[in-house]
């Protein structure tokens, strides 16, 4: 399913947008297998309520390590073809970390830094919950690019509630973008920065994710991101 993606197109999207969306992933079976492991804490290392710290309202959970098969085989899927992009876009950046060809092999390089912990996460809102414009940084090593899959049905489970991206751009205005995903279906996009082609070179673009107000029902998402935590 990962391979048989239109990469020329999610290339090119994430090249143009910052973002682009994968089609569906998982199949409502599936999808209601991992919002259900919310409830087993067993499979969590920690559990965050945004309220508490000023991120939104709702909460999360990070997975520990072993992580759900479905949830590894996402990390090693998708990562021989997102880190030639992630390499591309550092250079046109000028930010010297270059990704290897295993997922295995940053990951010891974010181990010897401290980095340990591991950062896939469950989120789970209800209605009037929203998640603020943010980055998910957790040390000096940053992978480009992570995935955001929804669990739950648009229009069915929950409405409102939609993933956003906002793009700072330098001494101009941010620009948003609401991003429509259906069940199962994944959403990648930029960390932190991504490079955008100007007539006076290549600059970087600020960009921020979130989630917008739920107006009724309840709603999970699984984020995959490929950097560990200090
Ligand atoms: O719930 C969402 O769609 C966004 C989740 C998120 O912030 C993340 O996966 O990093
Ligand atoms: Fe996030």
């Amino acid at each position: 399913m990962i391979a048989g993606l239109d990469w020329a197109r999610v290339a090119a999207d994430l090249d143009v947008f910052g973002y682009a969306t994968t089609g569906p992933l998982f199949g409502a079976t599936e999808c209601a297998a991992l919002a259900a492991l919310y409830d087993d804490d067993t499979r969590f290392r920690s559990h965050i309520v945004m309220a508490r710290h000023g991120f939104g309202r709702g909460e999360y959970k990070y997975f520990s390590n072993p992580l759900p098969d479905p949830v590894a085989a996402l990390r090693a899927g998708f990562w021989p073809h997102l880190a030639p992009i992630a390499n591309a876009w550092n250079a046109a950046m000028g930010l010297a970390p270059r990704f290897p060809d295993a997922h295995e092999a940053f990951l010891a390089r974010c181990h010897a830094a401290g980095q340990t912990r591991p950062t896939p996460l469950l989120l789970r809102y209800r209605e009037g919950d929203y998640n603020c414009l943010h980055q998910d940084l957790y040390g000096e090593h940053v992978f480009p690019l992570q995935i955001a899959i929804l669990l739950s049905a648009p229009g069915r489970d929950f409405t409102g509630g939609e993933f956003v991206l906002t793009e700072q751009r330098p001494r101009m205005q941010s620009r948003a973008e609401v991003v429509p995903l259906a069940q199962g279906e994944g959403v990648i996009f930029a960390v932190h920065h991504r490079p955008v082609r100007g007539t006076r070179g290549t600059y970087r673009v600020n960009l921020r994710h979130g989630v917008s107000r739920l107006r009724s029902g309840r709603r999970h998402t699984l984020g995959v991101i490929f950097h560990d935590a200090a």
